[in-house]
Order: structure tokens, then C-alpha cells, then sequence
């Protein structure tokens, strides 16, 4: 099996974005994903300050619950953020039976897409892997880019 993930470029505009869990990495994902998906629900009892915002201004849509299988019924992609694997794992087995890509924040062995670090330039995106083996480097790459794009 290959380790290295092809970064496919998609188009999200009509997708239906669900993710589960409204912590710091929900947020710092919903942040980025605004730029290209109109249609992102979140699903989570609490949420940041950020994203009860983005769905106070009718950005995002934000179902005040606890996860549970019928928030899937009609996602095109799913990110499972919450910080209890075992519901992440609820998550990942739902989706395979409903043929849903999905993201696993806690474990790479079962992401079917990895969420990538992200630099916009005008119509210049980049997306950047580490293939999951060091995140750091993921940002450190991610830094030294977006430096570099500024100067075009
Ligand atoms: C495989 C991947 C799958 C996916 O989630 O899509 C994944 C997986 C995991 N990350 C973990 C931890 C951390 N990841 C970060 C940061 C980033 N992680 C991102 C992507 C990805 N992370 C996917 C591809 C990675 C790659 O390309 O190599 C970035 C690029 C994008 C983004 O998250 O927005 C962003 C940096 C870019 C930026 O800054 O631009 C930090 C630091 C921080 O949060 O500041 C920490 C805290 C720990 C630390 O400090 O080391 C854990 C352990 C969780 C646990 O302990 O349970 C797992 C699970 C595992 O490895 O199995
Ligand atoms: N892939 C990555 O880049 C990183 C991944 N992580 C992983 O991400 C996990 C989450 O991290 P944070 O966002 O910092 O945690 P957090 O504690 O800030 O947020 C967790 C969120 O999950 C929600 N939640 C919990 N149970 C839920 C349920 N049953 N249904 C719906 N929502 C539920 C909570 O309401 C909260 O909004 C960590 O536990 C860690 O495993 C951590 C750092 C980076």
C-alpha cells in the first residue's frame, strides 16, 4: 500500500460539509473550508465562541446536539473532530456503510482524505501533507510558503 496521499483539488461549493465537534481543531477547520464549502453544518452540544458566531451570522449551520447517525443522512464529507475516539470510531464506521468520505482528526490510519495546512493567494491555492508523519513540519511548510507567495 502506498503511504502518500494524491491531492486532489475539489470542488465543495454545493457539498454538504458536516462536522462533528466544535472544538479548536472544528473551528480552526471551519475557518478554512469557509472559502470554499456555502454548506457547512456543525454538530456538537458546545461550540467556540468562533463558531457560534459564524452560525449566529447564518455562515454555518450549528445543530446543538450530541452526534448521532441521522446528522449523516446526507453529507457528501464528514469530519469527525470530537475529542472522544470512540465516538470519532462511531463516526468512521458510519460512513463506510453509507460510502461518505470521511476525516478522522485522531487517527490518520483511518482518514479516507487528510485535512491539508492551506495557503491562499488570490486564485492560488496550496495544499500541504506531511503524509501524517510530522505536523510541524506540515506548519513550518505551510509558513515558508505563504512568506513566499507574498512576495508575488
Ligand atoms: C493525518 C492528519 C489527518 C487529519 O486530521 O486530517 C492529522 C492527524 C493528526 N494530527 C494530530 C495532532 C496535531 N496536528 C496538528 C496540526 C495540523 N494537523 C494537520 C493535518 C493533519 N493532522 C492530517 C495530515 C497531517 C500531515 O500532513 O502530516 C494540519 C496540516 C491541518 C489542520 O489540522 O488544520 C495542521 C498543521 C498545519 C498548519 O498549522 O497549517 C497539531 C498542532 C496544532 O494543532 O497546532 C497537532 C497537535 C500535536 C502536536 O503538536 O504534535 C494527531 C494526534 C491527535 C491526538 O493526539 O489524538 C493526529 C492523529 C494521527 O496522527 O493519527
Ligand atoms: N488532526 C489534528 O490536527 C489534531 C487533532 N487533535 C485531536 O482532535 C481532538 C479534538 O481536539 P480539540 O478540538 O482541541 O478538542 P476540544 O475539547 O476543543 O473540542 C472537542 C469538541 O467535541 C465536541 N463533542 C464531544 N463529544 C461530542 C459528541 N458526542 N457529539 C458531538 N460533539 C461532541 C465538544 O462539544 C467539543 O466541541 C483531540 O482529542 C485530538 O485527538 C488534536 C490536535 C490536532
Amino acid at each position: 500500500m502506498k503511504n502518500k496521499y494524491f491531492p486532489f483539488f475539489v470542488d465543495l461549493s454545493e457539498k454538504q460539509v458536516v462536522v462533528i465537534g466544535a472544538g479548536s481543531i472544528a473551528s480552526r477547520r471551519v475557518r478554512t473550508l469557509l472559502s470554499f464549502a456555502d454548506h457547512i453544518t456543525v454538530v456538537s452540544p458546545e461550540a467556540t465562541e468562533e463558531i457560534a458566531g459564524l452560525a449566529a451570522e447564518g455562515k454555518i449551520r450549528w445543530i446543538k446536539e450530541k452526534y448521532s447517525r441521522e446528522r449523516l443522512a446526507d453529507a457528501d464529507l464528514v469530519l469527525a473532530c470530537t475529542d472522544h475516539p470512540e465516538v470519532n470510531s462511531d463516526i468512521h464506521a458510519a460512513c463506510k456503510c453509507l460510502g461518505i468520505p470521511v476525516n478522522l482528526c485522531n487517527d490518520r490510519t483511518r482518514c479516507d482524505f487528510y485535512f491539508p495546512g492551506i495557503v491562499e493567494k488570490d486564485n492560488v491555492v496550496v495544499g500541504i501533507t506531511a503524509s501524517g508523519s510530522d505536523h510541524h513540519l506540515a506548519r513550518q511548510v505551510r509558513e515558508i510558503i505563504s512568506s513566499a507567495l507574498e512576495k508575488i
